[in-house]
């Protein structure tokens, strides 16, 4: 079938299967839960890592055959079928926060919410699960303060995002060059923008910028920023995208592990060359193991865990 015209039905298709309960699949990748996970009413309590210095995180994602998470210039694709995008949704109330890169932000405008869940009572949806935190990814604070994860938390429909930057330096590094006040203000304008709209800022540690990363790189350094966030009491973070945010984490070097789990759903859909890849520039990518493979509607999930 044409990709347009199927892309096309699958956009049209309602969410309509009620599942009470996360897909087998979740229980066996992510282990017994209790009941109120059962129910999506409480986080995962007790998936720590060995090190306790930062959050557990579950890699995330739903790619083509091709491995392509977007279409020709980062066009979104809904990849997961419904099965498979209600396991997503379940695998959200699992987790304290929800990260994304602000590439994905802005182009997706994604809500991050548990939508696809069975309503219990129509006006309760929201007071009955546990929604993730939104973490976002955003150095140079490109999120629109008009952007619906701050327009749902302003209307009590969603949990307000935290975005996680680092200060500019007023002088040479990071990303402005000495004298560029200019840049430094515009960024403090939209810092304020951001705090005004209801989202919360982050520092991440400018000090700790430079070490692991090239002096060109305005990324934020991994390590720091999971050492940041589990230092504000988050616990467990589901990573969902996009392509760089995928390479990032998936790349560090062995002795900064950081992915535990990795979840991908493979869509029965080719792409194409003009698709949007996470897999080409990948390095140096920790050994994981095979924990368990299911067929969710017409999609594969697969779960691996960090090899010990
Ligand atoms: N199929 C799927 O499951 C998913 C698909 N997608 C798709 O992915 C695409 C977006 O991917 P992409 O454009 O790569 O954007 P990302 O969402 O990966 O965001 C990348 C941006 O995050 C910022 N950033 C800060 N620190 C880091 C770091 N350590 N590593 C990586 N990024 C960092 C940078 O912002 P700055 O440039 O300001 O410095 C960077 O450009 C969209 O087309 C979206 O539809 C997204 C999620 C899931
Ligand atoms: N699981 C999954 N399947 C797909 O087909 C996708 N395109 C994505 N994308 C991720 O989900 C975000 C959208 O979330 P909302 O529907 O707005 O809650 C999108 O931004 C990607 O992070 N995921």
């Amino acid at each position: 079938m044409d990709l347009e015209v199927l892309i096309g039905e699958i956009r049209d298709t309602e969410i309509k299967v009620v599942t009470a309960e996360p897909p087998d699949f979740l229980k066996t990748v992510l282990g017994s839960l209790p009941t109120d996970v059962l129910a999506g009413t409480s986080p995962l309590p007790d998936i720590v890592p060995s090190d306790t210095t930062r959050p557990y995180i579950t890699l995330t994602f739903a790619q083509s055959l091709d491995a392509k998470i977007a279409g020709k210039g980062g066009r979104q694709l809904i990849l997961s079928g419904e099965e498979s995008m209600k396991m997503t949704h379940w695998m959200r109330t699992m987790h304290d926060g929800i990260l994304i890169g602000v590439g994905t932000a802005v182009n997706d405008n994604p809500q991050l919410n548990v939508r696809h869940l069975p309503f219990p009572n129509q006006h309760t949806h929201m007071q009955h699960y546990h929604h993730p935190r939104p973490l976002i990814l955003d150095p140079h604070l490109r999120l629109p303060p008009t952007c619906k994860l701050v327009a749902n938390a302003a209307k009590g429909a969603g949990i307000a995002p935290w975005v996680l930057t680092a200060t500019p330096p007023k002088a040479d590094g990071f990303w402005a060059s000495e004298g560029d006040e200019e840049k430094v203000r515009e960024w403090e304008a939209r810092r304020d923008a951001l705090l005004s709209a209801g989202a919360t800022i982050v520092l991440v540690e400018r000090e700790t910028l430079h070490p692991d990363l090239p002096p060109t790189s305005t990324d934020l350094p991994l390590p720091a920023v999971l050492r940041t966030l589990r230092a504000q009491g988050i616990r467990s973070i589901m990573v969902e995208g996009g392509a760089r945010v995928i390479q990032s984490f998936l790349s560090t070097a062995a002795s900064e592990r950081l992915v535990d789990t990795l979840i991908v759903t493979c869509a029965p859909v080719i792409v194409g060359g003009e698709g949007v890849g996470y897999a080409e520039r990948l390095e140096g990518v920790p050994g994981m193991r095979h924990v368990a493979t299911d067929i969710l509607g017409r999609d594969v999930v697969v779960g691996l865990k960090l090899s010990t």
